[in-house]
């Protein structure tokens, strides 16, 4: 997995599960875990998100940019 490579290390990650309006979308949990996100050690956030509304994007930037400005 790409998020393993050492000068990721500190880089904080967003995934948006987007499309959270569509019956069949892959909810929060079912992505943390097919991209394996508990056994990685540097940030992360998984956000769901529609974004036809725009319904999550802003909560998952905010997260983001909390990250960077921590640095
Ligand atoms: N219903 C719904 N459709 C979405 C959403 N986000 C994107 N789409 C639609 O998905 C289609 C593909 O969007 P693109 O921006 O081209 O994304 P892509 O990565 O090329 O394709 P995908 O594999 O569909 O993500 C477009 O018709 C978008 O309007 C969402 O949250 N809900």
């Amino acid at each position: 997995l790409l998020l393993v490579q050492d000068e990721l290390r500190d880089v904080p990650v967003l995934v948006f599960a987007n499309k959270q309006d569509l019956p069949r979308a892959m909810s929060v949990d079912d992505i943390t875990e097919a991209l394996s996100l508990s056994g990685v050690r540097q940030p992360w956030f998984v956000q769901s998100s529609c974004a036809v509304s725009g319904a999550g994007l802003v909560e998952g930037l905010d997260w983001l940019s909390d990250q960077i400005l921590k640095k």
